[in-house]
């Protein structure tokens, strides 16, 4: 049997969720900038460290979108700014065998609250750069240093986005900028001809019904045959068809669980035709 092996020398890519965690950004200019919109498309909660601030920044701040902005330079005890009682806490739990679900929510709330989920850095000082980045892995945080990719545990990348639909490109450290050309180019006209905002969200209220409502449970028969459905349903349209349909054809499609609806079932007049 021949296998294909994996091509190396990439990175995980992998989508990050820092809703409601703390992220720590030092730096103000321009790079900050670029990552603040990032990380707030990630509902993360952002405290900048810089004594000169962007006028952009500023803006998010005066519109309440940054959790703190401290306009001075970094002090090492930044990186300890909310580890306390959560952490604390957090270390306590490490020792339990089993955990019921009162544990279980003190700890979503804890993680929360705990120490930087991420550091970033963007600043012009290198020195300090290395300096943040040792004290981040003895700390033993995930941090990016913007001018030392060597220095980086994650890279950013170039981003195309529309609704839940979001397309990361990297180029592994060698040409950002032609990731934001492909982007520009290529993967922003791709996706401005595509309504994949309305396909998905489409897909997300079907799949959303045939788990709580047509389909529930979390035994194994179950949770295979309502894949394989789901797998069949989504591949049986166009995304351009799924971005066209209502509630009304959606809930006609669940109707016909378990069994596999054809495409004339749904659409009896091809949609050129409308
Ligand atoms: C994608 C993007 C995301 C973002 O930053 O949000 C991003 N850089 C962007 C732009 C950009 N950065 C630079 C230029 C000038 C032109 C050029 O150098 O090409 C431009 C172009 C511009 O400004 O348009 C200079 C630069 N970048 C790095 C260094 C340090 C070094 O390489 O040593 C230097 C100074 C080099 C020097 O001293 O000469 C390092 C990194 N930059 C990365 C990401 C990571 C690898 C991504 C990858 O290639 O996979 C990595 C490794 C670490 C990280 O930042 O996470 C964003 C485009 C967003 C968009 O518009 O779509
Ligand atoms: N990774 C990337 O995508 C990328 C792209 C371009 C540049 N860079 C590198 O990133 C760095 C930042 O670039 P920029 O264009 O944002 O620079 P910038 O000059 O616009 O901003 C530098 C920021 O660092 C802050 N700063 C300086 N010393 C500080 C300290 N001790 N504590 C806290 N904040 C401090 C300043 O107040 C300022 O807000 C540079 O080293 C640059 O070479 C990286």
């Amino acid at each position: 049997m021949s296998i294909e092996i994996p091509e190396p020398n990439g990175s995980l890519m992998l989508a990050w969720q820092v809703r409601n965690r703390h992220v720590l950004l030092v730096g103000g200019g321009a790079v900050a900038l670029s990552r603040i919109e990032l990380l707030l498309q990630a509902d993360a909660k952002v405290t900048v460290v810089a004594p000169k601030i962007d006028p952009t920044i500023e803006q998010y701040e005066k519109l309440g979108l940054l959790y703190k902005v401290h306009r001075r330079k970094f002090l090492k005890d930044d990186l300890k700014m909310y580890e306390g009682e959560a952490s604390r806490k957090l270390d306590q739990f490490s020792g339990v065998d089993h955990f019921g679900p009162e544990e279980m929510e003190q700890i979503e709330q804890a993680v929360k609250q705990e120490q930087f989920a991420l550091v970033l850095t963007a600043i012009d000082d290198k020195n300090l750069s290395k300096q943040i980045y040792y004290w981040c892995k003895a700390g033993r945080m995930q941090v990016n240093i913007a001018d030392k990719p060597k220095q980086c545990d994650f890279y950013f990348g170039s981003v195309v986005r529309q609704g839940s639909i979001q397309i990361m490109i990297s180029s592994n450290g060698k040409s950002p900028r032609l990731c934001h050309k492909l982007k520009h180019d290529k993967l922003e006209p791709l996706l401005a001809s595509l309504d994949a905002k309305t396909a998905v969200d489409n897909l997300g209220k079907m799949r959303g019904e045939l788990r709580h409502r047509v389909a529930p449970g979390e035994d194994t028969p179950t949770i295979k045959e309502r894949m394989a459905w789901n797998t069949q349903v989504t591949d049986l349209f166009t995304i351009e068809e799924w971005g066209q349909f209502d509630d009304t054809a959606l809930n006609r499609l669940l109707s016909f669980y378990p069994k596999v609806p054809q495409r004339q079932d749904i659409i009896v007049v091809p949609l050129e035709n409308f």
